[in-house]
């Protein structure tokens, strides 16, 4: 029997699993293969998007598992996310349809907008947009998301990258809570003020970049390869990697590493059979330097750039 994760209740009664597997660069057959392999692993929620250009491919290791028994479409959490390029309101259902056609399925359980600021529409292959920014307001692009739920094109909608300004006044307005957002967070910037200010919301943080994308010849991050963070690994019996992301979850978010080698998708998911003791935590918080590894600096000067303010 395969094991698998708890679940976190969201506002709209959802389940989401406490650990979801990243695909940021998994590419072609890698991306199919790791989600399947995660799949049979214990993995039940896969995290990719329309820019990640691999809807297909998650679809396609998806309905296979499906075929084949191993889950049933209600089993598994799929989340993907509205591109910059579609935030206009004409676009959204679209885009949504396309990354449901990407996926070969008839629904997604999150969507999420991928960022505040939206990116002038050229073609759809200009999947990264580019610089070229749209001033599209975010609440427009939400309410066209709204639109997406009462068609059950998707179960959920949520944010990605926005600050808790932004959230407020989505939530001042919405007409449909949003249920996440994913930002980047790590023990390096561990966002304890916004994960706060959400929890007060009811809105969960997912953390991406939950490892930092670990240079190991560099051994980087510190938090991985450490003197003090190997001792702490000793003392659990598990990896440094293992420490980051139980670190993660017991801060209250929910990690989405990614990899694409079975058995670090399989270690990365053992990380529900210990406990780190206050103490630990707070050794763990002593790496937080409050530097981002993605500023996505290019966009700064934009009236929606999220990371201007302290939180
Ligand atoms: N909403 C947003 O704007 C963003 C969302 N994301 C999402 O978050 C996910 C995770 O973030 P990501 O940027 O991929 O970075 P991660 O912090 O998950 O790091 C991924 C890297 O870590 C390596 N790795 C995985 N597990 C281990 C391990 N146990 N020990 C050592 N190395 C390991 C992987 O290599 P290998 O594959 O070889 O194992 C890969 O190089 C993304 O894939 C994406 O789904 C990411 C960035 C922005
Ligand atoms: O989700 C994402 C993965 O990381 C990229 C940056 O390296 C981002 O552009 C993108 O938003």
């Amino acid at each position: 029997m395969t094991s698998l994760a708890p679940t976190i209740k969201l506002s709209n009664g959802q389940h989401i699993p406490s650990i979801g597997l990243g695909t940021w660069r998994s590419r072609e057959s890698d991306a199919e293969r790791a989600v399947k392999d995660a799949i049979d692993i214990g993995y039940r929620h896969i995290d990719t998007a329309f820019v990640y250009e691999n809807e297909d491919e998650v679809g396609r290791a998806v309905n296979a598992k499906i075929a084949e028994g191993k889950i049933t479409r209600q089993d598994i959490f799929i989340v993907t996310k509205l591109a910059g390029i579609h935030h206009d309101p004409e676009l959204v259902e679209y885009a949504c349809r396309k990354s449901l056609t990407n996926l070969n399925l008839d629904y997604i359980d999150l969507y999420l907008m991928h960022f505040p600021v939206g990116q002038i529409h050229k073609d759809d292959d200009n999947v990264h947009g580019t610089l070229d920014l749209s001033d599209v307001d975010y609440l427009d692009t939400w309410r066209a998301m709204e639109k997406l739920v009462d068609l059950g094109l998707v179960r959920g909608i949520g944010l990605s990258n926005f600050n808790a300004q932004q959230t407020e006044r989505v939530l001042r307005e919405c007409r449909i809570r949003p249920l996440v957002n994913q930002v980047e967070c790590h023990p390096g910037f561990n966002q304890k003020k916004l994960i706060a200010f959400s929890k007060q919301n009811n809105i969960v943080i997912t953390a991406y970049c939950p490892l930092a994308r670990p240079k190991p010849d560099q051994q980087w991050p510190p938090f991985l390869y450490d003197a003090k963070a190997k001792n702490l690994a000793k003392k659990y019996g598990k990896t440094t990697a293992q420490i980051c992301l139980r670190y993660l979850l017991q801060l209250g978010t929910i990690p989405i590493p990614k990899s694409v080698s079975k058995s670090r998708i399989a270690e990365n998911f053992e990380i529900f059979d210990f406990e780190l003791s206050e103490d630990d935590m707070e050794n763990m918080d002593v790496y937080n330097t409050g530097q981002r590894l993605i500023p996505f600096s290019g966009m700064s000067h934009h009236k929606y750039f999220p990371f201007n303010s302290d939180f």
